[in-house]
This record gives structure tokens, C-alpha cells and sequence, in this order.
């Protein structure tokens, strides 16, 4: 396939690799002084979390409710960070959650890294996929955002971090490159990391269907939205990260801004249905690593013996047989390496010992019970006579 100037998206070139040079030119002609580091690091996060508490999980997936104010200011710190409109966003979002890995989806991860990462914005892409997206057209605020979307960006994204920098302690073209290209620079990254790095590298802790992963370090780099398995199973959640140990900022300032009524409603899907979910994966793990191990013939599917047969094939071939729990074992290679000693076995030979190895003699531990399997011989048809019953000798 030959790809033509007319399959790139040009404007998304231009902020996408015009940013990165305009803050390398930044970073080689203009010190960096203190105040606009830490302005630069704060700008950071209000912005990177506009994204992730307020286009992620407030408008795309309205996993928790909303007071104006608080819209406001998520939806101004969003509009810093440069990603399209709320409206733009969101769509795309709610179309990858619906077709996640699949040619429908906007950042489909199994056509690679880079795409998922940064091509899917580079190249132009056919809108060959619906998804609802009434809400965000009946609400005044992000039609407004979307109608003036370039004007605002641009004034959120460079201008407000160069006034805050100019006017606060005198350091314009610090505030610019830094606090401005620099900023939005980490922040698009951080934020392509959900679509590329949280699809590549982790866990599958509730479902391995899909390509999303959970990881610490994704967690790290996206504000809290690397535990993506997580989150495509439970995207309604307004938390990514569900231990009190795990990394997911944006849950806390979700959370906090709750305590003063900011926020409210916040979503969680019910903990007893999460851990089904986890049970699920570990079953699963649990399956798999027994196809590596011996577990024997199933008793199902054993030959049947009668008692008299058990004593005749004794007999017939010197197979030393034993019965247990109504299935004949039989442990003529393993007399020398019982711990219990040759003689309790011996002296078993075409007897049911059911009672003498559950506690009549020794109550045989897990090891016993597991390395039996393999010694299964045949299933026991009808009742074993009482003189060839053991009780405790
Ligand atoms: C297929 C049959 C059997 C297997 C695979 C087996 C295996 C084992 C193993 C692995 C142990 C070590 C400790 C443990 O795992 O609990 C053990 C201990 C023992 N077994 Fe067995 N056993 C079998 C049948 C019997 C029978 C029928 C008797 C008695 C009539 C017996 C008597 C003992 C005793 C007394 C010990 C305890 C040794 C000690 O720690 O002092 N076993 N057996």
C-alpha cells in the first residue's frame, strides 16, 4: 500500500513533531530557572489530569458526577493539554472501547507500537464506526469547546503558561518553552502511553480477551491509567487502581475534590464481582500451568475391576495392588522409596486400606495424595469382602 501526502493528517504533524523541536531549541537557548521548572512541573499535572479526570473519566466514560465548577476547571486544564476538542476525544474513546482491537478502533493495538502510540494520529483515518455521543452534543460547554476549540487550546496550551511565568517572576521565554512546549510535549506522551504502552506491557488481571495490560510503570508514566485491564473491564469505575498501595492520581484528586462536593457519585463497579473477575484469570493460569504437570490417568477413565479381578491380575501378573477410596492402585514401583517403610505396604497388597491411610494408621499428607495419581491402576466395581477390609493395622 502506497501511502500519499493526502493520507496524512498535516496539522497533527505539525503540533506533533513542531513541539518536540520548538522545546529541544528551548531547551539549547534558554536557562531553566527554578520557579519555571516547578510551574512547569505543576502545569504538568493540571493539565495531564484535565485528561485523565476530566476527557477520560468524567466526559468519555462519565464515571462520576460533576458540579459547573468543577467542569470548568478540568475542562479548562483539558484544553491545556492539547488533544482535540472534549467532543473529538471522547468519540474516539468510546469507539475504542466498543471495537478495542479491531480495525474500527482508532488506535488499535495489534497494528503495532507506533501506531497505537502516534500513527493513528498521523494518518488520516475513515470514520467507519458510530458510537453515541448525544451528551456531549446537547451540553452548551463542550459544543462552545469545540466550535472555538483552536483559539482555546492555544491560549491554555502556550499562552496562560507564558503569562502565569512573564507576570509572576519576569520569565517570558522560560514560560513559553518550558512551562508551554515542554509541558505539552510530556503530557502528549504520557497520554499516548494509555493507547500504546498500557496495550503492551503487564498483566492480564481480569480478562485476557483484549490487549489491555496492567502495570505499575504505565500507571506511573499516564497518571494513574496504567492498570488498563482493569479499565476496559470496568470502564464505568472511576478508579484505574482499586489497592490502596497502587499508583492512580487522578482517582485521588477525583476523590478528594468529593470531599467538597465538587465531584460526586463516584462509580464503582461491585467488589464482589471484581474478584470474580480476578478468580476467573487465576483459574485460568492455574489450568494451564497443570497441562505441564502428571496428574495420572483420571480415575474416569480407568478400566473397572471387581475385587476378584484385582486378586486374579495379582495373581496373573505379581503387580503389587492395593485399594483406595475404590480406586486400585498399584505401587509395586514405589515399595522401596515408600517413607512409610516396605512392610505397611506389603502387608496392603489386595486389601482395600482406605481406613489405615486416612488416619487408621498414618493420615497421609498432600505429597501422598498427590504422588498416588500417578499410580492409579484401575476403578473398583462392587464391594470388597470384610475380611479384606483394613481397619487400623
Ligand atoms: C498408594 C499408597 C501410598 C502412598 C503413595 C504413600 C505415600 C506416603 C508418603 C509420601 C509418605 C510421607 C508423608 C506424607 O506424605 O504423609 C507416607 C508416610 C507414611 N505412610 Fe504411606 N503411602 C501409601 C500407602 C500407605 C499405607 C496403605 C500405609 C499403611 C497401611 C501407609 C503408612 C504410612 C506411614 C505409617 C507413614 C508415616 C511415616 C512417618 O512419617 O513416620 N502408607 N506415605
Amino acid at each position: 500500500m502506497t501511502i500519499t501526502a493526502n493520507d496524512i493528517d498535516w496539522k497533527h504533524v505539525v503540533i506533533l513533531f513542531g513541539t518536540p523541536l520548538i522545546a529541544l531549541y528551548g531547551f539549547a537557548t534558554t536557562p531553566l530557572q527554578t520557579p519555571t521548572f516547578w510551574w512547569s512541573v505543576l502545569y504538568y499535572f493540571f493539565t495531564g489530569l484535565g485528561i485523565t479526570a476530566g476527557y477520560h473519566r468524567y466526559w468519555a466514560h462519565r464515571s462520576y458526577d460533576a458540579t459547573r465548577i468543577w467542569q470548568f476547571i478540568i475542562l479548562a486544564a483539558g484544553t491545556g493539554a492539547m488533544e482535540g476538542s472534549v467532543k473529538w476525544w471522547g468519540r474516539g474513546h468510546r469507539i475504542h472501547h466498543r471495537f478495542t482491537d479491531t480495525d474500527k478502533d482508532p488506535y488499535n493495538a495489534k497494528r503495532g507500537f507506533l501506531w497505537s502510540h502516534i500513527g493513528w494520529m498521523i494518518m488520516k483515518q475513515k470514520k467507519n464506526a458510530t458510537v453515541d455521543i448525544s451528551d456531549f452534543n446537547s451540553d452548551p460547554w463542550i459544543r462552545f469547546q469545540h466550535k472555538y476549540y483552536l483559539y482555546l487550546a492555544v491560549f491554555m496550551a502556550f499562552i496562560f503558561p507564558t503569562l502565569v511565568a512573564g507576570l509572576g517572576w519576569g520569565d517570558w521565554v522560560g514560560g513559553f518553552f518550558f512551562a508551554g512546549v515542554a509541558r505539552l510535549v510530556f503530557v502528549h506522551h504520557a497520554t499516548f502511553c494509555v493507547n500504546s504502552l498500557a496495550h503492551w506491557l503487564g498483566d492480564f488481571t481480569f480478562d485476557d480477551k483484549r490487549t489491555p495490560k496492567d502495570h505499575f510503570l504505565t500507571a506511573f508514566v499516564t497518571l494513574g491509567e496504567g492498570y488498563h485491564n482493569f479499565h476496559h473491564e470496568f470502564p464505568a469505575d472511576y478508579r484505574n487502581a482499586i489497592q490502596f498501595y497502587q499508583y492512580d492520581p487522578t482517582k485521588w484528586v477525583i476523590w478528594c475534590a468529593s470531599l467538597i462536593g465538587l465531584t460526586y457519585n463516584l462509580k464503582m463497579f461491585p467488589h464482589n464481582e471484581i474478584e470474580k473477575g480476578r478468580l476467573f484469570m487465576q483459574e485460568k493460569k492455574i489450568a494451564e500451568a497443570k497441562k505441564k504437570l502428571d496428574y495420572g490417568v483420571a480415575v474416569e477413565e480407568l478400566p473397572s475391576l471387581t475385587f476378584q479381578e484385582v486378586k486374579a491380575k495379582i495373581a496373573e501378573t505379581g503387580k503389587q495392588l492395593l485399594i483406595i477410596s475404590d480406586v486400585v492402585y498399584d505401587v509395586s514401583k514405589f515399595m522401596d522409596d515408600h517413607p512409610g517403610g516396605k512392610g505397611f505396604l506389603k502387608a496392603s497388597v489386595g486389601r482395600d486400606v482406605t481406613v489405615s491411610f486416612n488416619g487408621g494408621v498414618y493420615d497421609h499428607a498432600n505429597a501422598a495424595r498427590n504422588l498416588m495419581q500417578s499410580m492409579r491402576y484401575a476403578r473398583l466395581e462392587g464391594a470388597v469382602p470384610a475380611n479384606a477390609v483394613a481397619k487400623e493395622d
